[in-house]
């Protein structure tokens, strides 16, 4: 089998070792085997990123326009085939992935747009017979380090704004799917992208990610993942005074009061923690439920559990595909015995599933009578795992909505117009979901959280200007 190489300096590269790309819905098929940089490696294409940066950071608009919306229609017009790959490499499933390809797509097209919509500000001193100009600049060389759970997205809308603003990329993307890291990085080299300017690095977080985060040619570090390794780079960043947005976990509720639509809720609820597998950091983990309706709804969802079909993501007709990973399932099946053993009470799913192939299947579990101070309604879990909290109104459920270490995404079910202004405004969360799941975001506004679950500026949309570049204040005397 071919290894696939990683990308510095406008050259691909094997050189290192190499890791098998495993598909999670069956363990026997091994999609490829992908280049792992060593620390040498790492430091050649921050390097090569460096000596590129001047020439791109100078670089024409129409040339970075025409890479990018270059890079978006190739994205846009392979997403059936990217999105197997990226189905069978993930196991979310095939529909999830072929629209998470052209997410892909849309953001580079999205990116290739504000290239062309660069803008300063020209204001006059408060000096007789000076002017003032604002202007953007770009960072320069820009480390990213993206998770398994989102494998050409999150690269996607890190990558296109970096490069848009006129940044060189160093790309290290999670070990579990190199494949449409690879994918993506290959595009980008047919598209034009000037050697040195887009580097791929393929390999360890603990040796690749880490050069990354030290190394002072690096100005800024884009992440998402886990808390433990965003607080550990946070750490190191600021010791060299490097910028850095972090984007990590969720613990995010889904309020419903009495007055909801139980179709609607009940929707939201099985859309916004079980789908995915629930493997996003937008998915919901906590309902949170007033007494009046809380019987119907847990009937109501755990009817529509019953209906799912957990299978082979690249199955026709499956609605959960496989988790990512045995460590993954490991931790899913622990919290699972912590639920149980704080006596909530499992009233569905929670077990792992025999399919025709060998593969991480886990039934969909539901828990009731859970109380704020259990881990399981404290702690990421990060799989198809949610409990129900029971609370007696709009008021203790808003309380204990906001009782939580994240802030990422918070949502509420009802049809009460007061309710709805009042929990837009004060649930503590960086987005808020009316009636919707609190996964389901578009690509062109902000996204990003408040307390431990962000750092830095926000993602996505114009407001991802914030991070990939720098503002210059110029007066000019007459
Ligand atoms: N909020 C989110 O979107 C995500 C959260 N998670 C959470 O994290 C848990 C563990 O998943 P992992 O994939 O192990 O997350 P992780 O945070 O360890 O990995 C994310 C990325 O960071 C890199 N990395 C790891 N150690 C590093 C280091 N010392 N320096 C620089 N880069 C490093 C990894 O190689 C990967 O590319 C999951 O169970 C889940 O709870 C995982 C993925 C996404
Ligand atoms: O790319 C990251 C990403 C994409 C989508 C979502 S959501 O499922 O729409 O919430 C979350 C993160």
């Amino acid at each position: 089998m071919n290894v696939f190489p990683n990308l510095i300096g406008g050259q691909w590269l094997e050189g290192g070792s190499v890791n098998p790309n495993i598909n999670p819905s069956n363990l026997d098929d091994v999609i490829g085997q992908y280049a792992q940089a060593d620390a040498a490696q790492a430091h050649s294409a921050i390097a090569a990123a460096r000596a590129a940066f001047p020439a791109w950071a100078l670089s024409g608009i129409q040339q970075r326009f025409d890479i990018l919306d270059k890079a978006g229609s190739e994205i846009l017009a392979r997403k059936e085939e990217l999105g197997a790959l990226l189905s069978r490499e993930e196991g979310k499933t095939l529909p999830e992935g072929i629209g998470e390809v052209a997410r892909a797509g849309q953001i580079f097209k999205f990116f290739a747009g504000e290239v062309l919509r660069l803008s300063g500000d020209k204001l006059p001193s408060v000096r007789p017979g000076i002017d003032v100009e604002v202007t953007r600049e770009p960072v320069g060389v820009i480390g990213l380090i993206t998770p398994w759970n989102f494998p050409i997205a999150i690269p996607a809308w890190k990558i296109a704004p970096a490069l848009a603003y006129g940044n060189c990329v160093v790309f290290k993307p999670a070990e579990l799917v190199p494949g449409s890291a690879w994918a993506l990085a290959d595009i980008l080299h047919r598209a034009g992208v000037p050697a040195g300017v887009f580097n791929l690095v393929m390999g360890r977080g603990s040796v690749v990610g880490d050069v990354m985060v030290r190394h002072r040619d690096v100005s800024a570090i884009s992440f998402t993942g886990s808390v433990g390794t965003g607080r550990a780079i946070a750490a190191l960043a600021a010791e060299r005074l490097a910028k850095v947005q972090l984007e990590m976990g969720g613990k995010n509720p889904l309020v419903v009061l009495d007055d909801a639509d139980l179709s609607v809720a009940v929707n939201c609820a099985v859309q916004g923690a079980y789908f995915s597998t629930g493997q996003r950091c937008t998915a919901s983990s906590r309902f949170i439920v007033t007494s009046g309706i809380h019987d119907r709804f847990v009937q109501g969802v755990k009817e529509r559990l019953a209906a799912l079909k957990v299978d082979d993501a690249l199955l026709e007709g499956t609605d959960i595909g496989p988790v990512v990973d045995a460590s993954q399932l490991d931790q899913d099946l622990r919290y699972i015995e912590i639920g149980k053993s704080e006596d909530a009470e499992l009233v569905f799913g929670g077990e792992l599933l025999q399919r025709r192939t060998r593969g991480h299947f886990l039934s969909p579990a539901l828990f009731t009578g859970a109380t704020a101070g259990m881990r399981i309604s404290r702690e990421e879990i990060f799989g198809p795992v949610a409990s129900v909290q029971r609370v007696a109104d709009y008021e203790e459920a808003l309380a204990v909505a906001n009782d939580t270490e994240f802030g990422l995404s918070s949502g509420v079910v009802t049809t009460s117009l007061k309710h709805a202004s009042h929990f837009k405004r004060h649930a503590q969360a960086g987005m808020v979901m009316v009636n919707a799941p609190t996964a389901g975001v578009d690509y062109h506004v902000p996204f990003g959280g408040r307390k431990g679950s962000s750092l830095g500026p926000r993602e996505q949309g114009r407001y991802a200007a914030e991070f990939y570049t720098t503002v210059k204040t110029t007066y000019i005397a007459a």
